[in-house]
């Protein structure tokens, strides 16, 4: 190839022969590069293109099906897939603790340095969920941790209480009066933003009160995540069209607005006596006033970490929790006899369920609640790509592979939730009675196999607030409104590594012992 690419310059004559010395020095390293690159997991099955370009599955990320394919060629090609020329996609469950291990030493990839904000003079400081330097996680993550045990997080509940409070009138007032159809996936993204809102500040966004997108955050939120997205797959490509000084004078990249949201809400508290945080009876204030209180005591801590702490409340834990809303509740009004036998359990008069909406006390531990949700955690992962981690020093082997130091490998929670040698042959489908079934080992073979939250070390660190929310509201409406499902094929959903739903169309009406 080098041989050519000289003979070709030579006799269009464009340059000279020491140019064409250097073009042939060029092509061969280049050509040597890729041969090894390919070589190097030449054995593991997949596309073709995907094994000569990352571009291949950034278009894959483009098509907004990539769940679909993805585990369509995990089909085809068995638990190694090759997604790109350095990057293996792994479907077996029984890899996640070598993958994801509890221990330091299997870092984050590049991928997720698409998520961290172009702002002037450089990146932003990486939040929580982007830290791929594990000491500078560690130092970030372990002085907030505690915030989301669950002990703490269930002090927020009344935080909870007041958001359902405001959803409820607004529903009978828009909706439950007139019987106008409404989309309950886009008041479920309203009631979880809103939550978070006033969990981590004490406000409001309003979506609720005014029943649309104030300001179009949300709407920038998914452009955020459409141009992030493809670019996960492309690290080098996200940095030459949007991370530099050049680009960044042409346009204004979007995550910089959420960045401002958290921003503006940390300053607002700094600046203004009367923006103090209230606090619930159970004496719990919000994540803001936790994060300073936190900084104030601990010098050592990164003066900016209250900002990227608020900016992963409202990045990771808004739409995130709004999608598992949205999955449990079209599922069970797309199936009449999962909802009825929710609603038997929640009305069995052996139990007594506070009304109007249950304390989490009272629904933490219901057998059939707790199967549907994980039955939505299951089928629906909000994120949903692989979750890249690059193979540490010494190497590592993987369903009886060995791989190399620096090949990237990951696992995404759409596939292996949907492992059939774990789940059955009806892994596609919801089936919440699957958790009932079977004896103890199997149900904690399931538990283990479920990716929707990450693994290891990494794991959410939000999942028992995310839990919270989802229980308190489910049972909420299941208890108080009764649905009718108007056009279930207007459900869509579209994956750009966040993976959302809309048109759960329906009429309510409260009911009758509500
Ligand atoms: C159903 C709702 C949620 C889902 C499915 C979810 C999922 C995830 C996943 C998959 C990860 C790990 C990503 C990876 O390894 O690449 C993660 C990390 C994280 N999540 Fe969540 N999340 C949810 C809700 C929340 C909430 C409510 C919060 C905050 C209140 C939150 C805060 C975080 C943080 C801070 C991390 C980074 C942890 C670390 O890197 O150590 N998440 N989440």
């Amino acid at each position: 190839m080098a041989h050519l690419v000289q003979e070709i310059a030579l006799a269009a004559g464009t340059i000279s022969p020491a140019g064409g010395g250097i073009l042939v020095l060029l092509a061969t390293l280049c050509s040597w590069h890729l041969l090894r690159k390919f070589w190097k997991l030449r054995d593991i099955p997949g596309p073709f293109w995907a094994k000569l370009t990352d571009l291949y599955r950034a278009g894959i990320v483009k098509t907004g099906r990539s769940h679909e394919i993805f585990q369509a060629y995990h089909q085809k090609h068995g638990a190694l897939l090759r997604l790109g020329p350095n990057m293996v996609s792994v479907a077996d469950p029984a890899e996640i603790p070598v993958i994801y291990p509890m221990r330091p030493g299997f870092p984050k990839g590049e991928f997720y340095d698409a998520f961290i904000p172009y702002i002037k003079g450089g990146s932003a400081p990486p939040a929580i969920f982007t830290a791929r330097d594990e000491e500078l996680h560690k130092r970030i993550k372990s002085p907030v941790a505690p915030l989301y045990s669950l002990s703490n997080a269930v002090k927020s509940e009344p935080f909870i209480d007041e958001v359902l409070d405001v959803l409820f009138d607004q529903l009978d007032a828009r909706f439950e009066k007139s019987q106008a159809t409404f989309d309950l996936a886009d008041w479920l993204q309203f009631f979880a933003f809103d939550v978070m809102g006033t969990m981590t500040f004490s406000r409001r966004y309003g979506f609720l009160e005014t029943g649309r997108d104030v300001q179009g955050i949300l709407a920038t939120i998914w452009n955020f995540m459409l141009t992030v997205g493809p670019m996960t797959q492309v690290p080098w490509l996200d940095k030459l069209l949007h991370k530099n000084a050049v680009m960044a004078s042409f346009r204004k990249a979007s995550g910089n607005v959420i960045f401002q949201i958290a921003a503006d809400n940390v300053a607002r508290r700094k600046a203004e006596a009367n923006d103090a945080p209230r606090a619930t009876e159970g004496a719990k204030t919000d994540f803001l006033a936790e994060f300073l209180k936190i900084q104030a005591e601990n010098p050592s801590i990164p003066q900016w970490s209250p900002l990227v702490w608020t900016f992963s409340n409202v990045i990771a834990g808004s739409d995130s929790t709004a999608v598992v809303m949205r999955t449990t509740m079209y599922n069970l009004l797309a199936h009449p006899s999962s909802l009825a036998r929710l609603h038997r359990e929640l009305t069995d008069p052996a139990i007594t369920l506070s009304r109007p909406y249950p304390r989490w006390a009272e629904v933490a531990n219901l057998p059939y609640l707790d199967a549907c949700v994980n039955e939505a955690v299951r089928l629906h992962p909000p994120f949903c790509l692989p979750l890249e981690r690059v193979v540490p020093t010494g190497g590592v082997t993987i369903c009886g592979r060995f791989f190399e130091q620096g090949t990237v490998v990951g696992m995404n929670p759409y596939v292996v939730n949907r492992h059939r040698a774990t789940f059955g042959d009806d892994a596609d489908d919801w089936r919440p009675e699957r958790w009932l079934e079977g004896d103890e080992e199997r149900r904690r073979r399931m538990e283990a196999a479920i990716m929707t939250f990450g693994a290891g070390r990494r794991t959410c660190l939000g999942k028992h607030v995310a839990l919270l929310e989802i229980k308190k509201i489910v049972t909420a409406l299941v208890l108080n409104y009764e649905f009718k499902l108007v056009d279930p094929k207007a459900y869509v959903v579209e994956n750009s590594y966040f993976f959302r739903q809309r048109g759960i169309m329906v009429q309510i009406k409260r009911h009758e012992r509500s």
